[in-house]
């Protein structure tokens, strides 16, 4: 038997799975496993291939090549109907006329399932996501937040071992966004279903995921933890589209140090390119300290001298830009504290970080 046969914890694999639509490959030779129990998100810029992937495995459409398997077994084929896995869109599909407590049932109905154990599992279900006391309305009656809501209860109801949502949150506005995160959070850790969730929002998958899958033009740029596609970013790509990142350009000189002009180096990561090839020194932000020209950095800091060229106070952090002599735009965020201490538009500022911070990136 082969090996790739075992479920190993495995909730879904793809195994080389590509997806073309007439002469246009949108899906190139894919591996993926989501394991069991997991909140793998799917992320990445529009037409990069997340909803492909998503249908792929709901069955919707079929693979080009490769195959599917649902704990260990061959998918690939199956009508979607027969995977069991449950859906969440981001436009809801209610039904209209029915009532809150039909759409919740109408899975549980299509099963034929005895009336007693749906009306005590839909209302267990509406209890889960909060909605109790709301079995009588119509969709029409509810706001966007609530009606998204029976779109989640609709899905748990019948206990899927797999749930896919598809920009579930889209269309609500920001605060009722992280609300809701948190409380698909709270029913992931209480269900331990497998959750694959789809969204273009970085920080939304940040928040929610156990593994970030981000995806660029039809393949997987990286697939990990957050934190390690955030601390980790294994292209110019990945550091770019989550969080803020700085990129300073130069040239291997030697196995941890990088060339940022003739006359300066910073001493970074070693890594496996190749001395003389071009390469960009990656440091977030809020990993950048600043200080006055006179004063001293931390010891073993990487230090770049530059002019303050914008300063903008966001609250609790300040984000100060300062231009190098090398004529690169480098951006330090700080906690913010009295203007009085901030330091002053076109004044000489130094930059420092400590060198574990950087990331070698190709240039
Ligand atoms: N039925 C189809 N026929 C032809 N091309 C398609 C079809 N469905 C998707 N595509 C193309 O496949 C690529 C990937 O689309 P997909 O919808 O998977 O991207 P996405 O990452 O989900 O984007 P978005 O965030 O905008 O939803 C796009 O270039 C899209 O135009």
């Amino acid at each position: 038997m082969h090996g790739r046969n075992a479920s190993n914890g495995e909730a879904i694999a793809l195994r080389g799975i590509s997806k073309a639509f007439g002469s246009v490959t949108v899906l190139k030779d894919t591996e993926l496993t989501v394991n069991k129990s997991e909140f793998l998100t799917l992320l990445g810029p529009s037409g990069s291939g997340k909803t492909t992937l998503l249908n792929l495995i709901s069955g919707a459409i079929a693979p080009s090549s490769g195959e599917i398997l649902l704990a260990g077994r061959d998918i690939t084929r199956m009508p979607p109907r027969e995977r069991g896995i449950g859906m969440v869109f981001q436009n809801y599909a209610l039904m209209p006329h029915m009532t809150v407590f039909e759409n919740v049932a109408y899975p549980l109905r299509a099963r034929r399932e005895p009336s007693e154990a749906i009306r005590r599992k839909v209302l267990d279900a509406l209890d889960r996501v909060g909605l109790n006391g709301f079995d009588d309305r119509k969709p029409r009656q509810l706001s966007g937040g609530q009606q998204q809501r029976v779109g989640i209860a609709r899905c748990i109801v019948y206990s899927p071992a797999i749930i896919m949502m598809d920009e579930p949150l889209g269309a609500l506005d920001k605060n009722l966004r992280e609300q809701m995160q948190t409380e698909i959070k709270r029913l992931h850790h209480e269900l331990g279903t497998t959750i694959i969730y789809v969204t273009h929002d970085q920080e939304e998958a940040l928040n929610m995921s156990d593994r970030i899958c981000l995806m660029k033009n039809g393949e997987i740029a990286q697939l990990g933890t957050p934190d390690e596609l955030y601390f980790r970013p294994n292209s110019r790509f990945v550091a770019e589209f989550i969080g803020e990142s700085n990129l300073l350009p130069g040239k291997s000189i030697a196995a941890n140090s990088v060339a940022i002009d003739e006359a300066e180096a910073v001493i970074a990561p070693s890594s496996e390119r190749g001395l003389g090839s071009d390469v960009l020194v990656m440091v977030r932000p809020e990993k950048m300290h600043i200080c006055a020209p006179d004063a001293d950095p931390p010891a073993g800091h990487n230090v770049l001298r530059g002019v303050v060229e914008a300063i903008s106070f966001i609250g609790g952090m300040t984000r100060i830009t300062v231009k190098t002599a090398h004529g690169v735009s480098v951006t330090a965020k700080i906690i913010s504290g009295p203007a009085c201490t901030r330091p002053e538009l076109g004044s000489a500022a130094k930059l420092s970080w400590s060198p574990t911070e950087s990331v070698v990136l190709n240039g």
